[in-house]
């Protein structure tokens, strides 16, 4: 299996101040990647360094099995930045057209690709009209065509939401999923830290170019987890049974409902709560994991790590 993303204690060291440091990373195709951080962490450095922009002062990088100053690995990377520059003179259809011929794609192919990429981006039909004429969210849209115009097998997206309306955040989230049911890797980079959380299969923290924490959605958010109960009535029986699940604390009454806290050690065993309750023949109104979301264990993170953001 040649893994999409590879690096080995990477470092970037500028003007005697490292930016990037001891930077392990994997990421395997069709992995859906979340690099997140406060501003001047060190992403968009890591993001040059992994396109072959920016040389490593030490360690190793390598995308898709080779290094990223390979012609051939380039032409199957896809990038969108965060500040594109686009050539707003051209229509849609000319600036992939251009960007396609720069990939060394085919003048024919382009010609089928052009339009499906501008479907699949949600501006079908609008590729004759000129990019100065596209709003903020449409230019991101076209951007974001671009980058997956060429069929990449890892695309490196940086806050490829951040123009979007609700809708187009869900679209994108789709398109990241196709993308990741084709077997394309994603790296993203983004402070929608929800959107992250939804679309991201594994998330590394960084701040001042160190990793704070990495790992799966599982391992940094599953695992244990508080449960609240709500139902009509809590007998003593109901309450000895959920003991036997993780400690208890009762809650006071909502809209006369009675409330109990199950603290689970595992999320796996939120269906039994379901089966115990049900058993117990009351009314259930409610049953909430309380999880914590990213953006919790990002602000804990940043705040546990000493001063702030660079
Ligand atoms: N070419 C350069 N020369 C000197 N310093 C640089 C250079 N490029 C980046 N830096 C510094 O490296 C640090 C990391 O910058 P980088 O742009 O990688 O952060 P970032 O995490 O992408 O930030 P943001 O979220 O604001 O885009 C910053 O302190 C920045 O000033």
């Amino acid at each position: 299996m040649t893994l999409a993303i590879e690096t080995h204690q990477l470092r970037k060291v500028y003007k005697g101040r490292p930016v990037v440091q001891d930077l392990s990373l994997t990421v395997g195709p069709g992995e859906v990647f979340g690099f997140l951080g406060p501003n001047g962490a060190g992403k968009s450095t890591t993001v040059k360094m992994l396109l072959g922009l920016v040389m490593p002062t030490s360690g190793s990088v390598q995308v898709l099995g080779g290094s990223p100053q390979n012609p051939d690995v380039r032409r199957q990377l896809g990038f969108l930045p965060e500040q594109f520059r686009f050539q707003t003179w051209m229509t849609a259809r000319e600036f992939l057209n251009f960007h396609g011929r720069l990939s060394g794609m085919s003048a024919s192919d382009l010609q089928t690709r052009i339009p499906e990429v501008l479907e699949q981006v949600g501006l079908p039909g609008r590729g004759g009209e000129a990019l100065n004429g596209y709003s903020k969210g449409m230019l991101q849209r076209a951007g974001l065509a671009q980058a997956i115009l060429a069929r990449p097998r890892l695309v490196l997206l940086d806050e490829p939401t951040s123009a979007l309306d609700p809708i187009g955040r869900v679209e994108v989230r789709e398109i990241i999923a196709g993308l990741k049911a084709q077997g394309v890797a994603v790296f993203l980079n983004s402070h929608l830290l929800s959107e992250v959380e939804q679309v991201c299969d594994h998330v590394a923290f960084v701040q001042k170019g160190q990793v704070l924490r990495q790992g799966s959605m599982q391992q940094l958010l599953g695992g244990a987890v508080p449960v609240e109960v709500r139902a009509d009535r809590l007998p003593p029986e109901l309450l000895s049974e959920l003991g036997t699940l993780g400690t208890l604390e009762l809650l006071p009454e909502q809209g006369g409902r009675p409330g109990v806290q199950v603290q689970l050690s595992n999320d796996a065993l939120i269906p039994r709560i379901a089966q115990i309750v049900s058993r117990a023949g009351v009314q259930l109104y409610a049953l909430t994991p309380h999880r914590t979301d990213l953006e919790a264990l990002f602000l804990e993170l940043i705040d546990t790590s000493g001063e702030g953001q660079v």
